[in-house]
C-alpha cells in the first residue's frame, strides 16, 4: 500500500485552513501532523512540522505564506511540496498556477508540481469564464472587460467575519475602487488578457458564497458571437469536468435572478451565459462558494492531484 502523504496546514486555525481539514478528516487518505496551537508562529516548531511534513498548505496571509516558504527553503532538496492559499505566489513564474481545469494538460502539470498557488476565489470565477473564449477566438485578448463580482463576508478572514458578525460592518458594499485590487494582475495572467480589465468586487452580509459577472456587448466583438456560440465554447472546454458545469438554464426557468450561495458547502462552480440576443447584449456568469472552489475545495483538488489520491 502507498504511504500516506503526511500534510501539515500552517494556519491551520483560521477560515480557509479549518474548512480544509474538515475536508481532509472525510474520507481522504492522507495524516494531517498538526503544531500545538501555542507554537503557530514560532519559527523552529513551524520547522519542524515542515521537516515532518510531504506537503505543507500555507493557509496564512501573504506575508506569512512568504516568510513559510523561505524556511521551508532551509530544507533545501528534503523540502515538502507546496501549496499556497494565499495571494503571495501567484504570478510567479516557478509556480504552478493550481487551476486544474485551465487549460487541456494543466491537471497533468499540478500533479507534477512541487509547489502549486492555490487561484484567488474571484480570479477563480473570472478566468473560467474568459479564458476557454479567449482560447477559443471569441474575445479578443486585448478587448475591454468589466467584472463585477459580490462575495460572502467570509472572503475577508477571520478580521471581516468578526466585524459581520458583531454588526459593525456595512450590509454590502463596493471596493477596490481604486481599480487596483490584488487579483487583477492574476486575473490578467491566467484568462489571457493583455488590456487590463476593470475588476468591481463587493461584499455583502451574508457568510459565504460568490457571483462573478461579465458583462459583454456582442456586437463589438469580432466574430459578433451569439449567446449559444459563448456557450458551446465553455461547455466544450469542460467537457467530463465533475467540477465545472455550464448551466443551460433559459432565462425564464431561472427568473432573470440568481442568488449567490446555492453551491455554498461544495467544491463545484457552475458557469452560466445570460443576456439578449435581440439586445445583442451578454452577462457570463460564475457562481461558487468562496470557501470550497474559491479557497479550500481548489486546495483539496490540488493535493489529490499530486499525490494522485
Ligand atoms: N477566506 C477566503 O475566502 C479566501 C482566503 N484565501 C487566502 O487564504 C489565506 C488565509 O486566509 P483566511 O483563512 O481567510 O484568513 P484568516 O485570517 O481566517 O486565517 C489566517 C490564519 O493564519 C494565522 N497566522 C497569521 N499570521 C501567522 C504567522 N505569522 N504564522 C503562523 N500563522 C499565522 C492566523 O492566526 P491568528 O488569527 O492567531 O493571527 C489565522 O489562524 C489568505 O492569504 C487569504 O488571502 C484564499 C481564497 C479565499
Ligand atoms: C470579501 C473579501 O475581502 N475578499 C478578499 C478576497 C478573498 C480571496 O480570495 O483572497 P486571496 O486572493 O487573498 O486568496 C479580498 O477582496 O481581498
Amino acid at each position: 500500500m502507498a504511504k500516506q502523504p503526511k500534510v501539515f496546514i500552517d494556519g491551520e486555525a483560521g477560515t480557509t485552513g479549518l474548512q480544509i481539514r474538515e475536508r481532509l478528516s472525510d474520507g481522504i487518505d492522507v495524516e494531517v501532523i498538526s503544531i500545538a496551537p501555542e507554537k503557530r508562529k514560532d519559527a523552529e516548531a513551524r520547522l519542524d512540522m515542515m521537516r515532518a511534513a510531504d506537503v505543507i498548505i500555507l493557509c496564512l496571509p501573504d506575508d506569512a505564506a512568504r516568510e513559510a516558504v523561505s524556511l521551508a527553503d532551509n530544507l533545501g532538496d528534503n523540502a515538502p511540496r507546496i501549496i499556497d492559499a494565499s495571494s503571495a505566489h501567484r504570478t510567479a513564474d516557478d509556480w504552478t498556477y493550481g487551476f486544474a481545469e485551465l487549460v487541456g494538460g494543466h491537471a497533468d502539470q499540478i500533479q507534477n508540481a512541487r509547489r502549486v498557488t492555490n487561484p484567488g476565489c474571484y480570479p477563480t470565477g473570472g478566468i473560467a469564464l474568459i479564458r476557454p473564449l479567449v482560447d477559443a477566438g471569441l474575445i479578443p485578448s486585448d478587448f475591454g472587460i468589466s467584472v463585477n463580482a459580490v462575495s460572502g463576508y467570509s472572503g475577508g478572514g477571520r478580521s471581516m467575519i468578526e466585524a459581520y458578525e458583531a454588526g459593525t460592518a456595512e450590509p454590502f458594499e463596493l471596493y477596490g475602487l481604486g481599480l487596483s485590487h490584488k487579483h487583477v494582475p492574476e486575473l490578467m495572467r491566467y484568462s489571457g488578457l493583455t488590456r487590463r480589465p476593470i475588476f468591481v468586487p463587493s461584499v455583502g452580509n451574508f457568510r459565504q458564497g460568490m457571483l462573478v459577472s461579465i458583462p459583454l456587448h456582442l456586437d463589438l466583438l469580432p466574430g459578433k458571437p451569439s449567446l449559444r456560440d459563448l456557450e458551446l465554447a465553455l461547455t466544450k472546454h469542460y467537457d467530463g469536468s465533475t467540477i465545472v458545469s455550464v448551466v443551460h438554464e433559459p432565462l425564464e426557468t431561472v427568473g432573470q435572478r440568481i442568488g449567490a450561495v446555492a453551491l455554498n458547502g461544495t467544491d463545484k462552480i457552475e458557469l452560466f451565459v445570460f443576456g439578449s440576443e435581440t439586445q445583442k447584449q451578454a452577462v457570463l456568469l460564475a457562481r461558487l462558494d468562496n470557501l470550497g472552489k474559491g479557497a479550500a475545495g481548489a486546495a483539496v483538488q490540488n493535493l489529490k492531484l499530486m499525490f494522485g489520491l
